[in-house]
């Protein structure tokens, strides 16, 4: 299922900000809009002062753009509103050009669960400036939250050392929609399950759940709440020992354990949700083995990220898996990606070739890059990236293997030598999927395939490495031109 399911198909299009349709009709009324736009998606920093990010959510671009039309509904409601200074804020024959309006673009994205760094695109939109402009909200929406969170992700499952993560983040999620897609990214960047049965049924993501501490409350005593629990979930019990006490809650745990063994039933785990939780669960499972119950599993929970987890471990804490909440779904203490959409090269209608933009900015940490952006990603004979190159595709003289470094024109790359794959594939042509997305399945295992590939350098949490990001030497040139140009026009 897709995101044509998880939303009415209505709602797309009007799933942005109001200056997307104002400028939509502007360009209708200039007679720009079917002049062709390349506009690019990219962030600046990667998160949690981090050294990578996990691409995701460009897996549902498809499905975004297959469902950008204008119903009726839409029509009546734009029709509606107010200029503030007064009359109908959209005129009546653009409001007719928008009901016949098909989102005819081609997009370029990265595949969900590759590994991607500042400055380079991640996603690429040509097509008609005015359906270029109309898609800018909804794709960043669709992008940047996912992306965040599938990175968060990636941070506390390599944390947990191959140890379970389930994403327990619903009742804290940015409400319906953000609980959905945190748990479809974290699925992407290495959870193994969701609480959320929603996702579940809309992403086959598999579901984990196992008790709250209202399930002990609710009985008169801690050792017949696990009794009953263990009789209505025999083949997935896992009990919450922490309501009143854990070292009786482990207590009544075996005595619930040796019951289910004499009945052909194993208990699975017991989950911890306070306290310290090392030491908690060195104790738990010192009891379970001495009680020979060492197949009873220990799983924690309780306001962890990554920095709990590893600092967990580093104490030596023998727990087996993790459910993780609070901090997941909120992308703790990162609650946004700064992801942005920008023009990089328009183009007059019927013209052949592009005219390079780009936003010059006081500050060069805002400056863009021009020109219709591919990455070539760099390879060594062990398969792992040793940078990337963001290259103009329609430049003939193009060699990406020579680069300047995105932020520091000092710095030069020479990748000569090394393989080399671009990082953009087609994923919409003419407004029409160009082939299926990967499965989540399979972009999970690309995620893992790649961070496992990436120097330890860069994932560490620390002080990570800064991964080698250049601009090809010819698109280097050309956007300094543009800069000097500018300059000159302005004083001029
Ligand atoms: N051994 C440990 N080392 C580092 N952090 C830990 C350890 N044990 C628990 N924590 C973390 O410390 C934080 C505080 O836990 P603690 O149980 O003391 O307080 P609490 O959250 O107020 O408890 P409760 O959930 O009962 O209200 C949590 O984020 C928890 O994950
Ligand atoms: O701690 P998180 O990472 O957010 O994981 C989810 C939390 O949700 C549940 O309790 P809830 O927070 O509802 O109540 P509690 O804090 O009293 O346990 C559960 O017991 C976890 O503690
Ligand atoms: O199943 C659980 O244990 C669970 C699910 C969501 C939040 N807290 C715990």
């Amino acid at each position: 299922m897709s995101l044509t399911d998880a939303t009415r198909p209505t709602d797309v299009s009007l799933n942005t900000d109001l200056y997307e349709l104002t400028m939509a009709q502007g360009f209708w009324e200039s007679g720009l809009v079917d002049a062709e736009a390349c506009f690019t998606v990219f962030f600046r920093d990667a998160p949690f002062d981090g050294g990578y990010a996990i691409a995701c959510g460009t897996g549902q671009i498809a499905d975004l753009v297959e469902n950008f039309r204008y119903t009726d509904e839409d029509i009546a409601y734009l029709g509606s509103i107010q200029a503030p200074g007064g009359g109908a804020l959209f005129k009546p024959a653009f409001l007719e050009w928008l009901g016949g309006f098909a989102m005819d673009v081609d997009v370029w994205a990265v595949p969900e669960g590759q590994v991607v760094f500042p400055r380079e695109p991640l996603v690429r939109v040509q097509g008609p400036m005015a359906a270029c402009q109309l898609i800018e909200t909804a794709l960043l929406n669709l992008v940047n939250f996912q992306t965040l969170v599938a990175t968060k992700t990636a941070r506390v499952v390599q944390a947990a050392e191959g140890h379970a993560v389930s994403d327990f983040g619903l009742r804290r999620a940015q409400g319906p929609d953000g609980g959905l897609a945190v748990a479809r990214a974290s699925y992407v960047g290495g959870a193994s399950s969701t609480s959320n049965c929603l996702a579940g049924k809309i992403y086959g993501i598999p579901v984990f759940g196992t008790h709250a501490h209202s399930w002990v409350m609710a009985f008169p005593s801690e050792l017949e709440a696990f009794r009953a629990f263990a009789r209505t979930s025999p083949k997935n019990c896992v009990l919450l020992v922490d309501t009143y006490d854990v070292h009786q809650g482990v207590a009544n745990a075996i005595t619930v354990a040796k019951e289910m063994e004499a009945a052909g039933e194993r208990l699975a785990a017991v989950r911890i949700d306070s306290g310290d939780l090392a030491k908690l669960s060195k104790f738990a499972r010192r009891a379970f083995d001495e009680a020979g119950l060492p197949y009873v599993r220990v799983s924690a929970s309780n306001d962890l990220d990554e920095y709990t987890i590893q600092s967990l471990f580093a104490q030596g804490a023998p727990i087996d898996s993790f459910g993780v909440g609070t901090k997941l779904a909120t992308c703790d203490p990162q609650p946004s990606l700064g992801g942005v959409y920008k023009l990089s090269a328009v183009r007059k209608a019927g013209e052949s070739s592009w005219r390079p933009t780009m936003k010059l900015s006081e500050v060069a940490y805002k400056r863009t890059i021009p020109g219709i952006q591919q990455v070539a990603r760099f390879y060594d004979e062990a398969g792992c990236p040793v940078g990337d190159v963001i290259y103009d595709e329609t430049m003939p003289q193009a060699t990406p293997s020579a680069a300047v470094d995105v932020m520091d024109a000092e710095t030069t790359y020479d990748f000569a030598g090394y393989e080399c794959q671009d990082l953009l594939v087609p994923v919409v042509r003419g407004g029409v999927r160009a082939g299926e997305a990967p499965t989540l399945e399979e972009s999970k295992r690309a995620c893992k395939d790649a961070l496992m590939h990436l120097d330890p350098a860069v994932r560490r949490f620390l002080n990570p490495q800064v991964y080698p990001v250049g601009i090809e030497a010819e698109l280097s040139r050309l956007r300094q031109r543009l800069v000097r140009e500018e300059r000159t026009a302005q004083r001029a």
